[in-house]
């Protein structure tokens, strides 16, 4: 069985393509922060379509070498975790009705096109994943509901992993878990569900292309101000804030040698690792400290030092475990998989009334 992995990023294109759950070509493609700056989301799925075809021209396969697509899934509406098939309808939604235009959201409708509806096209844990627990749902008014979208398909992926290692099933421990990507999700997963997580777009400690949480009164008074469109504001804090905006990279090996010899650099690391710290804290106290495990993953994990720095807030809390990367392309190939061999049934998610 082969298969086309296709997962868009912030900072990065995964591709892969594997057989029989073996990974036989990948490919990182690394973008800068300006390619896509002027960029309309049609343009943005284009460019992001034509690193696919180089990488498929340039490994010999065409569209019918596959038994599946498997796409990462971007911001549709909450949903169970599961692996879904991917329709007109989703495409659609995911161009035209989503929330906020976050690159996950191109890879279904590249997978669609790419199909020629000769093979299906499917994705597994989606970003708007939603297992919030009833206390996590409130923000602090009744008009703006806390939203569950997180790097779900990792670190859902990375949980089920250590519970593995640990010689236990996920429905048994309690996690805390974090990726540290371009945007950063901290997530409590009680008896395999996410009960609680910072939505990685706008809430949680900021990353290196994300603001996180924000003192929202100065927010309305930038917004109210004049000085911003509703478009620039939303980039601002959505791939233009955290690291990137303090000290122009996103970049975090950047940032750690930097660091070394400029103060203000540092001081913006130390702020970053702060927050993180403070983020899996709070998480570890709504578990009443009973935890059997801190999963720090994601790009950032790969980092000793880093994670040196982090561990050094949070070992006291539990036993702390490092997955760097993300074995997304991977979950996303077992996901399809699973369905083609029959093991689960895709699910269908009905946008009927919502498009
Ligand atoms: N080997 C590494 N060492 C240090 N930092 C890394 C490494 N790999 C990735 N990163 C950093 O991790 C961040 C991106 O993480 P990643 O999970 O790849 O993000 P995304 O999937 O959102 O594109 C960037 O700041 C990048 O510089
Ligand atoms: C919007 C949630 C997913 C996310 O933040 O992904 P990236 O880190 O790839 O931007």
């Amino acid at each position: 069985m082969r298969i086309l992995v296709i997962n868009p990023g912030s900072t990065s294109t995964k591709l892969g393509i594997y057989e029989n759950n073996t990974l036989i070509r990948k490919e990182y493609v690394k973008h800068s922060p300006e390619e896509e700056e002027n960029m309309s989301i049609l343009q943005k799925v284009e460019s992001r379509s034509k690193t696919i075809n180089q990488f498929l021209e340039k490994n010999g396969y065409r569209t019918e070498d596959f038994d599946a697509i498997a796409c990462r899934g971007g911001i549709l509406p909450p949903l169970e975790s599961g692996t879904y098939q991917v329709d007109e309808d989703m495409v659609q939604y995911l161009l035209q009705k989503s929330m906020f235009d976050h690159p996950s959201n191109y890879a279904a409708p590249i997978g669609m096109a790419l199909s020629k509806e000769k093979i299906p096209v499917f994705i597994t844990d989606p970003v708007s994943v939603d297992e919030l627990c009833p206390e996590a749902r409130l923000s602090g008014i009744p008009q703006l509901k806390r939203l569950s979208l997180f790097h779900a398909l990792n670190m859902k992926a990375v949980a089920r992993e250590v519970a593995k290692e640990m010689g236990s099933d996920i429905k048994d421990l309690t996690f805390v878990i974090a990726h540290l990507g371009g945007g950063i999700s901290v997530g409590l997963q009680a008896k395999g569900k996410m009960i609680d997580v910072n939505n990685s777009k706008d809430e949680g400690p900021f990353g290196p292309n994300r603001t996180g949480d924000l003192p929202v009164g100065d927010v309305v008074e930038k917004a109210f101000s004049g000085e911003f469109t509703e478009k620039e504001l939303i980039k601002r804090y959505s791939s233009k804030g955290g690291l990137i905006s303090y000290l122009g990279t996103d970049n975090l090996r950047e940032v750690l040698d930097k660091s070394k010899y400029d103060n203000y650099a540092k001081q913006v690391l130390d702020a970053m690792i702060y927050q993180i710290a403070k983020e899996i804290g709070g998480l570890c106290a709504i578990a009443g400290g009973d935890i059997d495990a801190i999963i720090l993953t994601g790009g950032m994990a790969y980092n000793s030092d880093f994670v040196e720095r982090i561990k050094s807030y949070i070992s006291n809390f539990g036993l702390v475990v490092v997955k760097p990367g993300d074995n997304e392309l991977l979950s996303l190939a077992q996901g399809a998989e699973r369905v083609l061999n029959g093991e689960e049934e895709a699910k269908h998610l009905s946008l009927e009334g919502i498009l």
